[in-house]
């Protein structure tokens, strides 16, 4: 029962939550919780009806052993209903709290769901020891693809290049969209000179996304990156995220369309 209450009480924070408020599961749920009220209300009432009926059975001379059985029977199918309606309420707690760690336009995790990944892989670290590699990716002159081809194109791009990636890395590793035009790359338990070469390869398929989404004669599409390595648990999460920024800004200084170890 406590199990039961704990998720009520989860739903309605999640239902009083603003962040959640233009969700479009929020009324949904919303309606749902309420029916779900409703229908505990009727049960609390044909409980309370039972409660009489067997009153006037046991008026009627009944036996205790009838009249226990037709009272377990009574209950089995409030719980029956009970539980149905609990895992309906588990089943959408769970698509909420999904759809809240994605992005939704690309359907790659989003920036809140990445930093919990980073924490824990930096956990990880602490427990385990070895390495990780952090890759900021940004791509290039994406406010000409926006200006020149309009922003609906600029969506496809963005949606086109998320797949790439996430496609490219391993079960693993976590491709989250970290912001515009910009993508996150954590790669657990690798080195430098094994991120850079998965980074060849997902450049190669970026550049090849250009021909499939532009016009002819439009400039290639491709992404500058700030790579960095964390073999410290204890290195501040920030430091780590600045190191990988700095590297990517530099990148964009060197001309863009390359890696940039920081
Ligand atoms: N279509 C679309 N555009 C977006 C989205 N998020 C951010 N942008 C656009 O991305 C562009 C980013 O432009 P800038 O920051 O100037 O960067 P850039 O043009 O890629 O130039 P560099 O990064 O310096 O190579 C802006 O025009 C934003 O409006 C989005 O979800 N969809």
């Amino acid at each position: 029962m406590k199990q039961h209450e704990e998720l009520e009480s989860r739903i309605e924070t999640l239902l009083a939550d603003p962040a959640y408020a233009d969700h479009p599961l929020h009324e949904a749920l919303a309606s749902l919780f309420e029916r779900y009220r409703e229908q505990t209300r009727q049960i609390e009432r044909v409980s309370r009806i039972a409660d009489r009926y067997q009153d006037a059975e046991r008026d009627r001379g009944l036996s205790y052993a009838a009249r226990y059985q037709r009272q377990l029977r009574q209950v089995e199918k409030i719980v029956r209903i009970s539980d149905r309606y609990q895992n309906m309420l588990r089943d959408m707690n769970q698509r909420l709290h999904w759809l809240s760690s994605r992005d939704e336009l690309t359907g790659l995790p989003n920036r809140r769901h990445a930093l919990v990944r980073l924490r824990e892989e930096l956990q990880r670290l602490g427990r385990s020891g070895g390495q990780f590699c952090l890759t900021l990716a940004d791509v290039d002159h994406f406010k000409s693809i926006n200006d020149g081809y309009g922003h609906d194109v600029g969506d496809r791009v963005l949606g086109a290049i998320a797949h790439g990636l996430s496609e490219g890395v391993r079960d693993y590793d976590v491709c989250a969209r970290w912001g515009g035009e910009e993508f996150l790359l954590l790669f657990p338990h690798s080195s430098i000179e094994e991120v850079q070469s998965v980074l060849v390869r997902l450049r190669r398929q970026v550049g090849v996304l250009s021909g499939e989404l532009l016009p002819a004669g439009a400039a290639g599409l491709t992404l500058s990156f700030g790579l960095t390595l964390c073999r410290d648990a204890a290195e501040p999460l920030d430091a780590i995220l600045q190191r990988a920024d700095q590297a990517l800004y530099q990148a964009k200084g060197q001309g863009r369309d390359c890696v940039v170890i920081g």
